[in-house]
C-alpha cells in the first residue's frame, strides 16, 4: 500500500523541525486501525485543501466508505469503521504565509491522494472482476443445463464496438463514458422481442418443424457488445443461418462467448493489477531527453552530449526487476527480450552504457536497471502504486521518427513526454510526430527544457504555447498540468556509478553532480548563479514531476482501468439482457408447459381408459365373427352332408350295365356338392372378416388417426388360398359292390312290393333276411309254420335259389332309388369319421380370427403407443417445468445482481475530482 512510505515522507530533509513537532502524534495507532494515515510533510502545516482531501478520503477514500454495505463488491469495511471512530490527532495549524514550499507539499499531498483514488478503484474493480467472472461460470453452467436464448449478429451494424477494450484512444473512451447512452437501457424481453422472433426452450422445440433459433431479435442483438455470436458464414442469409443452427450449437456458441470473456476478464485483471508503466521520451534531437531522464532519477545515467548521441531505445527499470543488480541488457537486433533468458541480450555494466547507445549497429533496444537513489514518495521508478519504467528514445529526425512513433503506439506505453528545445521551439519533424501521435495519444506531456537559456521567458511560454494549441489542442487545454517549462541540467544529479558502493545508490542527491562541469552550463549545474534561481529551477521541476505522476496515474487510469471498467459494464449489461430474455422466456415456458401439463394428465388417463376399452370391443368383434362364421359353416355343411342324397345332382342312371359308372358319377357329385358347401362357408367368412376389418379400420382413425394408422389394403379374395385349405376341402370315398345292395332299404320298402306275391315276400323276406344274416331263424320258423315241416324241406332249395334270383333282380333294378342314399349315407358317415364339419368350420372361423388379429394387434400397439407417447411426454413435460423453474428463478435473481452490480461499477469515478487541481 502507498501509504507505507507516509513516515518517510514526514523526516525527510526539508522541514525536519516541522516533522519533529509532529512526531507525538504520528506514533502508530494500534490495529485494527488500517486506513492509510496522512501527514503533514513540509512546514508543519496542513492546508485547507489538504484537511478537506483527507477529510474527504476518510468518508470516501476509495476503500469503500460513503457506500458500504451497499453492495457485494463493497469488502468487509468493519476495521476501517472501527478506525475512524478512534481520536486521532488532529495537525496542528501555524497560519503562516504560502510559499513555493507549500505548493509542493500540496502537490505532494495531492499525488499521494491521486494514488490512493487509484488504488481504491482498483480494487473495487478487482472485486468487480471476479464477480463477473463467477457470474459468467454460473451463467455457463446454466447453459450447459438450460440452452439460453441469443442474440444474433448483424455485421453490418455497430462496427466500432469493440474499441472499448484496451486499444481503445483516449477521444473513443471519452466520447463512450461520457455518453449518457451507455450502458444501454435494459429492455424486458416480453416488450422488445416481436412474436416472430420469440424462440422457445428445448421441449418445443422438438415439436416444431423447424429447428427452433433460440435467437433473439435484430434488435436485442445490437445491444449486445461482449457476449456476441458472430454468424458471418459465407454467403448464407441471416436467417438461413439461424435456422441452420439447432439450439446445442448456439448453446456452445454462447460458451466460446463465456469462455473468451472470463480469458478477457482475467487479462483485465492482471492489467488493472499490473504496476507498470511505461513513459517514453522523445523529442528533437539534443532536445535535452537523457539530461531530463536523468534529471527524473537524480542520478547521471544516459549519457549526454552537446550532439546527438541518443541511436538505441533505453529503458530505464528498477535494478529490483533485475534481482537487485544494476547492469545493462543491450538487445541485439530482431531479438525478443526475455530477462530470463540470457541468450536474448548482451549484458554490460553502466559504464558501457555510453558506447552502446552511442554505436547502434548492433542493438536496437537496451535495457538498463538502475537503483533508484530517491526515497519512494520521490522516486518516479517505483513509489508502490506505479512503477514507471523511462524509455530515452533517439531524437527524431527523418529516419527515427517512423520508428519512434511505432513505439509510441504500442499498448504499454502509457505516456508520451515530449522534450523541446525553449531555444529552437517545436522542429518539422517534431510537429510530424506530435500531429500524428495526438491521433493516438490526445494528451501529450510537453516538457519545454533548456529554459534557462532564455531571456524573454514570457515571449518564449506565449510562443510555445500558441504552437501546442495548434498541434495539440487537448494538451493545450490543460497546459498548466501538462506543459512544463524547466532546466534539466540545473538538477542535481548523482554520478551514474559512485565509487565505494558500485552500485551508484545511496548519497544525498541534492549533492552537487560530481561531473556538472561537463554540462553546457559550463560547471554551473546545480549551482546556478545565485541560490534562489537555482531553487526555483528544483521547485519547477519537481512541480513538472508531480505533474508527471499524476498524468502517469491518470493515464493508467484510462488506459488500464476505464478498459476494465466499460468491459465490466458491458458484460453485465450483456449478461442482464441475456438474464431479462431467458427470465422472461423461462416464465412464459413454465406457463406454457403448465398448461400443457394440464392437458396431458388427463389425455393419458383418458387414452389408458380407451385402449383397454377398444381392445375389449375389438377382441368381441373378433369372437362374434368367429363364432358366427363357424355356425353358419357347421350348419351350412350338416344341412348339405344330410340333403345331398335327395338333391338333384343331375345324374343320369345309365342301366345296369353302367351301374358302377354311375355311382362313381353320383358319388363325385356329392362331394362336389359337398365342397362346394365348404366354399359358400370361406365365402361367407370372407364377407364377415370385410366386414370386421374395415370395423377395426373405423376404430383405429376415430382413436388413432390416419397418419398412424394407415388404410389397410385388405383382400379378401387371398383368403382360403393356401394349400392347407385346398386339401382340408378335399374327401373322397370308395364305391364298392354291396352299396348298390340296400336290403336295409328293402326291408324298409317291403309293404311297398307286397303285391308281388307270398312266396316272393317269402323268399325275400327269407332272402334279404338270410342274405341280410337278419333273424333269419325266426323267418324258417315262420315259414314251418305256414307250410308244415315236409313242404318246407322240398320247397327249400328251388326257393332259395328262386328268392336269391329274384332279389339279386330286384335289388339291381330299384338301383337308382337306392344308391344315392346309400352313398350319401356312406359318405355321411366317412366325413363324420374326419370330422369334416367341424375341421372346416373350426378352420374357416380360425383364418378369420388370423385375418382380423392382424389390425386388431396393430390398432393395439398404436393405442399402446399413444399412451406411451402421452406418458412420455408427460414425464418430459414435468422436466421442462422443472428445468423452467429453475431457470425462471436463476435468470430472476441473475437480472437483478447484474443491475445491482452494474450499478455499483457504474459509481467507480475513474474521472474523480482530481487531486492534480488542487495543486494548482
Ligand atoms: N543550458 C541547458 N543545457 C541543457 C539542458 N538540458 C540539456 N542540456 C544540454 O543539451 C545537450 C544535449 O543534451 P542531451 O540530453 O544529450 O540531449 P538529447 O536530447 O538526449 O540528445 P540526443 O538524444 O542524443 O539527440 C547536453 O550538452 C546537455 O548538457 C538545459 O536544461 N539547459
Amino acid at each position: 500500500m502507498s501509504q507505507e512510505y507516509f513516515p518517510v515522507v514526514g523526516s525527510s530533509s526539508a522541514d525536519k523541525d516541522a516533522s519533529s513537532s509532529h512526531q507525538e502524534h504520528d506514533e502508530p495507532i494500534p490495529k485494527p486501525w488500517t486506513a492509510p494515515q496522512y501527514m503533514t510533510v513540509g512546514n508543519g502545516s496542513t492546508s485547507a485543501a489538504a484537511e478537506a482531501l483527507i477529510a474527504s478520503l476518510n468518508h470516501d477514500s476509495g476503500y469503500g466508505g460513503s457506500i458500504a454495505g451497499e453492495s457485494a463488491l463493497e469488502g468487509d469495511l468493519t476495521d476501517w469503521q472501527a478506525g475512524m471512530l478512534e481520536d486521532r490527532p488532529t495537525p496542528l495549524h501555524t497560519p503562516r504565509e504560502a510559499g513555493p514550499e507549500d505548493d509542493a507539499n500540496r502537490q505532494m499531498l495531492a499525488s499521494h491522494v491521486h494514488q490512493l483514488q487509484y488504488n481504491a478503484n482498483r480494487m473495487k474493480l478487482g472485486r468487480a472482476i471476479a464477480l463477473a467472472i463467477d457470474i459468467l461460470e454460473g451463467l455457463r453452467d446454466m447453459n450447459g443445463r438450460w440452452p439460453l436464448h441469443y442474440p444474433s449478429y448483424q455485421p453490418s451494424e455497430r462496427p466500432s464496438l469493440q474499441q472499448t477494450q484496451s486499444q481503445a484512444d483516449l477521444a473513443t473512451l471519452e466520447s463512450r463514458e461520457s455518453s449518457p447512452s451507455r450502458p444501454p437501457p435494459i429492455r424486458r424481453a416480453a416488450t422488445s422481442l416481436d412474436s416472430t422472433d420469440v424462440a422457445e426452450s428445448s421441449a418445443v422445440a422438438e415439436r416444431r418443424a423447424l429447428p427452433e433459433p433460440r435467437l433473439m431479435s435484430r434488435e436485442m442483438a445490437e445491444k449486445f457488445m461482449v457476449l456476441k455470436i458472430e454468424l458471418k458464414l459465407g454467403a448464407a442469409s441471416q436467417t438461413e443461418l439461424v435456422h441452420s443452427l439447432e439450439k446445442k450449437s448456439i448453446a456452445s456458441l454462447l460458451n466460446g462467448k463465456i469462455n473468451q470473456s472470463v480469458k478477457h476478464l482475467l487479462a483485465l485483471r492482471d492489467r488493472i493489477n499490473d504496476t507498470s508503466s511505461k513513459v517514453l521520451i522523445t523529442g528533437d534531437l539534443n532536445a535535452g531527453k537523457s539530461t531530463f531522464c536523468n534529471a527524473l532519477l537524480r542520478r547521471k545515467i544516459l549519457p549526454e552530449d552537446q550532439q546527438p548521441c541518443t541511436s538505441i531505445f533505453c529503458e530505464v527499470l528498477d535494478a529490483r526487476e533485475n534481482g537487485g543488480v544494476e547492469e545493462v541488457h543491450a538487445i541485439p537486433k530482431e531479438r525478443i527480450y526475455n530477462r530470463h533468458d540470457e541468450s536474448t541480450y548482451d549484458v554490460f555494466s553502466l559504464s558501457d552504457l555510453e558506447e552502446i547507445v552511442t554505436d547502434n549497429s548492433k542493438y536496437t533496444q537496451c535495457k538498463v536497471y538502475v537503483k533508484d537513489v530517491r526515497t519512494i514518495d520521490q522516486s518516479l521508478l517505483n513509489n508502490g502504486v506505479v512503477d514507471i519504467a523511462l524509455i530515452d528514445a533517439p531524437g527524431l529526425n527523418s529516419d527515427s521518427i517512423k520508428t519512434t512513433a511505432v513505439f509510441a503506439r504500442q499498448e504499454e506505453i502509457d505516456v508520451v513526454v515530449f522534450v523541446v528545445s525553449a531555444a529552437n521551439h517545436f522542429t518539422l519533424s517534431a510537429k510530424d510526430f506530435i500531429m500524428s501521435a495526438a491521433h493516438e495519444k490526445a494528451y501529450m506531456f510537453m516538457v519545454v527544457n533548456g529554459f534557462d537559456n532564455i531571456r524573454d521567458k514570457g515571449r518564449c511560454q506565449r510562443m510555445i504555447l500558441d504552437q501546442i494549441a495548434k498541434l495539440s489542442p487537448h494538451t493545450y487545454k490543460d497546459a498548466e498540468e501538462l506543459v512544463h517549462f524547466v532546466s534539466s541540467n540545473a538538477i542535481p544529479v548523482q554520478p551514474a556509478v559512485t565509487s565505494g558502493s558500485g552500485s551508484g545508490a545511496g548519497g544525498d542527491p541534492s549533492d552537487h553532480d560530481s561531473d556538472h562541469e561537463d554540462g553546457d552550463d559550463g560547471g554551473k549545474r546545480g549551482k546556478g548563479k545565485g541560490k534562489g534561481k537555482e531553487k526555483e529551477k528544483i521547485l519547477d521541476f519537481e512541480k513538472l514531476e508531480g505533474a508527471l505522476r499524476r498524468f502517469v496515474l491518470e493515464r493508467r487510469a484510462r488506459s488500464k482501468l476505464a478498459p476494465a471498467r466499460t468491459y465490466i459494464l458491458n458484460v453485465l449489461s450483456d449478461i442482464n439482457t441475456l438474464a431479462s430474455v431467458n427470465r422472461d422466456v423461462a416464465q412464459s415456458e413454465l406457463d406454457r408447459v403448465s398448461s400443457e401439463l394440464e392437458e396431458i394428465v388427463p389425455a393419458f388417463e383418458d387414452g389408458k381408459k380407451k385402449k383397454t376399452e377398444i381392445a375389449d370391443q375389438v377382441e368381441n368383434t373378433i369372437e362374434k365373427s368367429c363364432e358366427d362364421v363357424y355356425n353358419y359353416t357347421r350348419q351350412n355343411l350338416n344341412n348339405t352332408i344330410e340333403k345331398v342324397a335327395y338333391t338333384d345332382l343331375g345324374v343320369e342312371y345309365p342301366g345296369l350295365l353302367s351301374a358302377f359308372q354311375y355311382a362313381e358319377d353320383l358319388k363325385i357329385a356329392m362331394l362336389e356338392q359337398v365342397s362346394a358347401a365348404v366354399l359358400e362357408c370361406e365365402n361367407y367368412a370372407r364377407a364377415k372378416t370385410t366386414q370386421g376389418v374395415s370395423y377395426i379400420q373405423q376404430l383405429g382413425l376415430l382413436h388413432v388417426g390416419e397418419d398412424k394408422f394407415p388404410p389397410l389394403s385388405f383382400r379378401a379374395e387371398n383368403m382360403f388360398q393356401k394349400r392347407r385349405h385346398a386339401l382340408a376341402r378335399q374327401i373322397d370315398t370308395q364305391v364298392e359292390l354291396w352299396d348298390f345292395f340296400d336290403i336295409p332299404g328293402l326291408w324298409e320298402r317291403q309293404e311297398k312290393v307286397a303285391g308281388t306275391g307270398v312266396a316272393m315276400t317269402a323268399v325275400t323276406v327269407l332272402g334279404g333276411r338270410a342274405i341280410a344274416g337278419v333273424g333269419w331263424i325266426d323267418g324258417v320258423l315262420g315259414a314251418a309254420k305256414v307250410l308244415g315241416s315236409n313242404n318246407i324241406r322240398r320247397m327249400i332249395v328251388p326257393g332259395i335259389v328262386a328268392a336269391a334270383i329274384l332279389t339279386t333282380a330286384y335289388v339291381l333294378s330299384i338301383i337308382p332309388q337306392t344308391l344315392p342314399p346309400r352313398l350319401s349315407r356312406k359318405l355321411a358317415a366317412s366325413l363324420a369319421e374326419v370330422d369334416y364339419v367341424h375341421s372346416n368350420a373350426s378352420r374357416i372361423s380360425t383364418q378369420v380370427r388370423r385375418v382380423l388379429g392382424m389390425p386388431a394387434a396393430n390398432l393395439h400397439s398404436q393405442l399402446a403407443q399413444s399412451v406411451e407417447d402421452l406418458a412420455r411426454r408427460r414425464e418430459e413435460v414435468t422436466k421442462i417445468k422443472q428445468e423452467s423453474e429453475v431457470a425462471r428463478k436463476y435468470f430472476a435473481n441473475l437480472f437483478r445482481e447484474t443491475q445491482e452490480s452494474r450499478r455499483t461499477v457504474d459509481q467507480i469515478d475513474l474521472e474523480g475530482p482530481l487531486p492534480g487541481a488542487l495543486a494548482h
